[in-house]
């Protein structure tokens, strides 16, 4: 029986600068036609972990694999262009000189016609084959680049490796372009590792996401699962703001204006804090002072006043200056919702979208 590989894999990597582990440890596996996000805010090392994929820069522990194969480890360092990787990074830098068809055909090998035919295959997929003949300078910047993604998928690499290849795109582009790239990434069946410090770019184009921070990867999944089940409040706050509540532990459980919640392996005494999106906050209206009865699913309901509420286009963003202490809540509403400051309305907490989490010592 063969055994059946990842596309790509790596393990233990590692790396410092100036004696400071900026990869510490990270591992990964991607399969055929599988889209993986590395996401991160700036400095916590996925371009280093990209590049160290990249064979551009040499990790100092761990393996690297491309279809079970060793292409870095203790006794290999396969450089970079025998990895059958290919890289699209930022600067995507065509060469000036050369035609659209040139770029493309770069790095391809084989004879004219069979080169010529893939030139065309992908310029017809990006929708440039009326610029095959021009030159980088007289196309846009989006025109610009679709050329390097054609050029980068010409050699039909297992692997393709991206440093935020659209941050350089006016904001119109972006959208048309992510989606364009996502559709023939998935055609060529090419595996992807994908870097970003963006949550909305990871959420649109990755199967998984690698959460990164300080060096190393602190969750890994579906977009959905980072999202609705974050491991820790960082990781929740990295995706969109959230609210948060404390209390503190008694018998697996916490009380709060909200009612009780579960804290179950948290110790007695131990300070939690309980986090939820402001898109999952339950609003009701006040009637003449009374609010919703309690029900096991949204607990408690708890009265605030409206301190502001503004229209984000979509959804309104609705903040809260709670009774019970003062303390502030944001509730997203879908479509149009601007009640007056001052309103009074009632507020719950859906159990099934709050997270409950050691609280964080200040420091
Ligand atoms: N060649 C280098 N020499 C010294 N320090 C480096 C080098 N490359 C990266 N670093 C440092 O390593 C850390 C991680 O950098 P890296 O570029 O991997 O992060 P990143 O998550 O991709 O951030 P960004 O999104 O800002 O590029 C940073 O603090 C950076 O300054």
């Amino acid at each position: 029986m063969t055994a059946v590989h990842q596309r790509l894999e790596a393990e233990g990597l590692y790396r410092r600068f100036a004696g400071r582990a900026v990869v510490n440890d990270v591992s990964l596996s991607i399969d055929a036609g599988e889209i993986l996000c590395l996401l991160g805010p700036s400095g916590c090392g996925k371009s280093t972990t990209l590049r160290m994929l990249a064979g551009v820069e040499t990790p100092e522990r761990g393996v690297i694999r491309v279809d079970g194969v060793e292409v870095e480890g203790p006794l290999v360092s396969v450089p970079p262009e025998g990895r059958s990787v290919g890289l699209m990074f930022q600067d995507f830098a065509l060469f000036p000189h050369l035609s659209v068809a040139d770029n493309v055909a770069f790095g391809l090998r084989g004879g004219k016609a069979g080169k010529r035919a893939r030139v065309r295959e992908l310029l017809d997929r990006v929708h440039l084959a009326q610029h095959i003949d021009s030159y980088p300078h007289e196309l846009s910047g989006g025109e610009q680049q679709r050329v390097a993604l054609a050029r980068a998928l010409a050699p039909r690499p297992l692997v393709m490796l991206m440093d935020e290849p659209f941050s350089g795109l006016d904001n119109r582009l972006r959208d048309g372009i992510r989606d364009e790239t996502l559709a023939l990434l998935k055609e060529e069946g090419t595996a992807v590792v994908m870097v970003t410090h963006e949550p909305e770019e990871a959420m649109r184009m990755a199967d998984r996401i690698a959460l990164m921070r300080d060096g190393r990867i602190v969750q890994q999944g579906a977009p959905y699962n980072l999202y609705n089940a974050p491991v820790d409040k960082a990781a929740a706050a990295f995706f969109s703001d959230v609210n948060v509540i404390r209390g503190t532990v008694t018998g697996g459980l916490t009380r709060t204006a909200f009612g009780e919640f579960l804290a179950p392996g948290h110790a007695d005494g131990s300070k939690v804090e309980i986090i939820i999106r402001p898109q999952h906050l339950k609003l009701d209206f006040d009637r003449n002072g009374q609010g919703p009865a309690p029900t096991p699913v949204n607990g408690v309901p708890a009265r605030g006043s409206v301190v502001r509420a503004r229209y984000l286009g979509r959804e309104s963003l609705v903040e809260f200056e709670m009774e019970f202490d003062g303390t502030h809540l944001s509730a997203v509403v879908p479509g149009v919702f601007l009640p007056n400051a001052g309103t009074p309305l009632w507020l719950m907490m859906r159990r099934d979208r709050c997270h409950v989490f050691p609280a964080q010592v200040v420091t």
